[in-house]
């Protein structure tokens, strides 16, 4: 990892460690708040701190009870300039708390507005470690293991270092199938997700991020243990449903929902992030590193729907280009 990314998470890191904390709040907008959403989802599972996520408007308007010195606030914007985001960061500070941005641009006004600031590289040719998932991940683990110290949190930030590979040997292994899940669906004006656990938010961003935001195709995140309890009247044959087959503990919720909608719909695209390659990575910590290879794998079926459909995923009617 760069020197740059390493001491700005090791401050980030050493001012959480420095504090009592009493919760954390993860704050951002669409896919960048899907994002830290996996950060919440580990704190939540391994520590016994409160923690939530918040559109960052929400956190503005709601004012958080607990929100105060002892909290600590990560924000994430991609470009650093979400104009909702940067005031959830300038608001977290005057309520005393620890902000932590998290972006790929360091002059941004989010990086500005925030205490410390966290860098990633974004298509530029480095290293995985030192991208987005990279960081992000390692900032979380750093903290992880600052507040609550266990060997496994060193063997994460180490293996960390595989990314890359496991990045590529994924999209390599995933390629076909995803391109030929665009053209079967290139057609299909409705696309449901489903995912659980820390795949909820990678069947969320897909949804409004992939599918609704880019390809402009009509779709709903549904929770795998929701699904029962009103989505699944919609299932017939020839309803679409793109699900996550996660590999954690919430696994048993997406056998539930994928065996129900495999019985009434030919067209469910199962991913199963167990079948995915974590060579490098310890048994024991591939829950931690599934999340992490979903997210390029899932992004090669939005770019074979993107191939087939003719839409690229760059275009956009009303985001950055107006007033709203
Ligand atoms: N699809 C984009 C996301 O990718 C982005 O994360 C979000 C906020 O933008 P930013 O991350 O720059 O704050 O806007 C949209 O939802």
């Amino acid at each position: 990892m760069k020197t740059e990314h390493v001491n700005q998470i090791t401050e980030a890191v050493n001012a959480v460690k420095a504090m009592d904390v009493k919760n954390f709040y993860f704050v951002a907008c669409g896919g960048s708040m899907a994002s830290l959403a996996t950060g919440d989802y580990f704190l939540n599972r391994e520590l016994d701190i409160p923690s939530r996520v918040y559109t960052s408007n929400e956190f503005v308007h709601v004012d958080p009870k607990g929100l105060g010195e002892n909290s600590v606030v990560i924000l994430r914007s991609h470009s650093g300039t979400t104009p909702e985001t940067v005031e959830a960061a300038k608001f977290a500070r005057s309520k005393g708390a620890v902000t932590i941005a998290v972006s790929m641009e360091v002059e941004s006004p989010l990086c500005q507005a925030a205490e410390y600031v966290v860098h990633y590289n974004y298509k530029d040719g480095s290293d995985a470690i030192d991208g987005e998932t990279g960081v992000y991940f390692s900032l979380i683990f750093g903290i992880l293991n600052a507040v609550s110290p266990n060997e496994k949190y060193d063997r994460v930030l180490k293996q960390l270092s595989h990314l890359e590979n496991l990045f590529e040997t994924n999209k390599k292994n995933t390629f076909d199938r995803a391109f030929e899940y665009g053209k079967e669906n290139k057609r299909e004006k409705i696309i449901y997700t489903m995912g659980s656990g820390a795949y909820y938010h990678q069947a969320y961003s897909f949804t409004s991020c992939l599918l609704m935001e880019m390809l402009w195709i009509h779709s709903n995140a549904i929770h795998s243990g929701e699904f029962f309890h009103g989505p699944f009247e919609i299932t017939d044959f020839d309803v679409p449903f793109l699900i996550i087959k996660g590999d954690g503990p919430t696994r048993p919720l997406d056998e539930r929902a994928i065996n129900f909608a495999e019985k009434f719909s030919n067209k469910v695209e199962v991913v199963d992030v167990a079948e995915l390659d974590y060579t490098g990575v310890d048994e024991d910590l591939r829950e931690y590193f599934g999340p992490a290879i979903a997210g390029v794998v899932l992004r090669q079926y939005a770019d074979g729907l993107a191939e087939h459909t003719g839409h690229p995923l760059s275009v956009r009617r009303y985001m950055w280009k107006m007033e709203y």
